[in-house]
């Protein structure tokens, strides 16, 4: 469905030269739910405008829906439906004269804009706000008009750019549900960027990790974070922390073993057979812990591995 071979992109302005998009391959296989994973500023939006032909690459090639990029983006934009950050929908309008307006900006006459109104506010869940104006919708319903306006002339594919920032926590899920069925029940391929761990790992078939305009991982969410080495274990110590953390690395199979004050934190290839065997040890010492946690790798450990950052830290700042 999408097929993307050395995209670049680089902006020229009075303050120098941005490489926004470096060089960037990618596949998209039809039906999939795939997520573009990177902190602010990594070259998501930049890669999906020239995706959704709004923004031209400054080199590179791309298939998007079976058409060229560059040679047909007319065609393009006819089987694509993209939902930029933030919208686009104008607050004075009633919800569903507004979704009517966009379906006869693609040119359906008014009966058939009418009927497919009709059918998306039942899809996003918005049928009992069909008339109100669209300034007094919440941030979700909103964010579900949005992809309905990406929708309205039934595209193969869609774009959602960062589809649930700044939503609480029940309407982001609410939103994932959404998302989710237009792939089961309509079989579309959907490509969205963001920048939440959570979100990436709960919704998404596949990743694609970017930062600094490079594709830097790319996997399932359990393959990506089953390439990290190990579980984390944390031990907090009643005692000598610096011998426990000796009597830790002295057995096999564990890594990265550090001491902070009382804690001892250290990586195992599989804690769940590992920490028996570290607590016996630790029994024959008389070293007594007050808590010890494992936890399985998550898809910050992935991003540090590669970037040697934290995407949790970044996007919290
Ligand atoms: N029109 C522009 N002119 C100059 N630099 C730009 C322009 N648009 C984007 N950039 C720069 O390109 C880089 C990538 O930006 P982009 O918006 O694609 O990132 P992003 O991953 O979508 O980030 P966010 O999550 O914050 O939306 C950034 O350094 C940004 O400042």
């Amino acid at each position: 469905m999408i097929r993307v071979r050395g995209l670049t992109r680089c902006f020229t302005g009075r303050h120098g030269a941005v490489d926004a998009v470096r060089g960037v391959d990618l596949d998209v296989a039809a039906g999939e739910l795939v997520g573009f994973l990177g902190p602010n500023g990594a070259g998501k939006t930049t890669t999906l405008r020239m995706l959704t032909t709004l923004l031209r690459p400054t080199s590179g090639e791309a298939r998007v829906a079976g058409r060229d990029l560059l040679g047909d983006p007319d065609g393009v934009r006819e089987r694509i439906g993209y939902v930029a950050q933030g919208g686009t929908l104008a607050f004075d309008y009633p919800v569903r004269e507004e979704l009517e307006m966009q379906g006869r900006f693609y040119g359906l006459d008014r009966a058939r804009a009418r009927a497919r109104c009709t059918e998306l506010l039942d899809e996003l869940g918005l049928d009992d706000l069909r008339d109100r104006p669209v300034a007094t919708l919440s941030g979700g319903q909103r964010r579900r008009l949005d992809i309905a306006m990406g929708l309205v002339h039934s595209p193969e594919l869609l774009f959602l750019d960062e589809p649930t920032t700044g939503l609480d926590p029940t309407s982001r899920a609410s939103l994932w549900q959404r998302i989710r069925s237009l792939r089961d029940e309509r079989g579309m391929t959907v490509f969205l960027s963001t920048h939440y761990l959570d979100e990436a790992d709960t919704l998404c078939d596949r990743l694609l990790v970017i930062d600094n305009g490079v594709i830097v991982a790319s996997g399932s969410p359990e393959e990506l974070k089953r390439s990290v080495s190990g579980d984390a274990v944390t031990m907090t110590v009643n005692g000598d922390a610096a011998t426990a953390a000796r009597t830790a690395e002295n057995l096999g199979g564990t890594s990265e073993v550090a001491v902070d004050g009382d804690v001892v934190r250290l990586r195992v290839t599989r804690g769940d057979e590992a920490l028996p065997v570290l607590l016996n040890a630790l029994r024959d010492k008389d070293i007594e812990l007050a808590s010890v946690t494992v936890q399985r790798p998550t898809l910050d450990d992935v991003f540090l591995g590669v970037t040697g950052r934290s995407l949790r830290a970044e996007v919290a700042a």
